[in-house]
């Protein structure tokens, strides 16, 4: 598994005002939609391209596409939903599929309610979207779903993650090709497995609380 911190001044910036408790939502999903547009940048370094032929006023030429099959984005609802507009941005021809997935915040339990996936995933690169990387259980299993649709490769894009979730993914994903892309990796969990120093609840500061 490889971990890749985005180190970038702007980045940091922005995710300092992400964190600040009293940044409204409005501006929570404006900054997430601007950080996974960085981040996007850096994970999608080496996404396959095709060659191809185009005219331009001048002359013609060879330029490059998104080779196909084109890269399958899947934000992990709801908190990843608030990262697809940045990330679609960047890569306007990718294809978007749904994952539902809630952790039950007593037992840590990984539910998932919701899927929307091709049914086959092969020769698919997924970028798997999730704000938070916590105790890393979410994670875990999104990506052995995508890897049992028989997916070549999935890189994650997250903005925060815990040490404590990196070294589970690094324990239980062993056996299978995941890049991880994080603007922070924090300090440590709390006794509710919330990050710290995190930003609270991502899925509730982008879409209002939860019942
Ligand atoms: O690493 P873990 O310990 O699994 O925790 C991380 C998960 O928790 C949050 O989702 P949550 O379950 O709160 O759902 P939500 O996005 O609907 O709020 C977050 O968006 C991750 O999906
Ligand atoms: O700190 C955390 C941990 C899990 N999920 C969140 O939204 N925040
Ligand atoms: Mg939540």
């Amino acid at each position: 598994m490889r971990v890749q911190l985005v180190e970038h001044p702007l980045v940091s910036h922005k995710l300092t005002v992400l964190r600040k408790k009293e940044t409204p939502s409005m501006i929570f999903r404006q900054l997430t939609e601007e950080l996974v547009m960085l981040l996007a940048y850096e994970a999608t370094r080496d996404v396959k391209v095709q060659p191809v032929e185009i005219e331009t006023p001048v002359a013609r030429m060879t330029g490059v596409a998104l080779a196909k099959p084109t890269p399958l984005v899947v934000p992990i609802l709801r908190a990843g939903l608030g990262m697809l507009e940045g990330m679609v941005r960047m890569a306007p021809s990718a294809e978007v599929g749904f994952l539902g997935m809630a952790r039950n915040e007593e037992t840590l339990d990984i539910v998932t309610y919701a899927e929307r996936l091709p049914a086959d995933l092969t020769d698919r690169h997924v970028f798997l979207l999730d704000p938070m990387l916590a105790t890393g259980g979410t994670l875990v299993e999104a990506v052995r779903f995508m890897y049992a649709r028989n997916a070549q490769r999935v890189t994650c894009i997250c903005l925060l993650g815990a040490p404590e979730g990196i070294s589970r993914l690094e324990r239980e994903l062993a056996d299978v090709e995941v890049d991880i892309y994080l603007a922070a990796i924090d300090e440590r969990l709390d006794e509710q497995s919330y990050i710290v120093p995190g930003l609270g609840d991502a899925g509730d500061r982008l879409y209002g609380l939860a019942e």
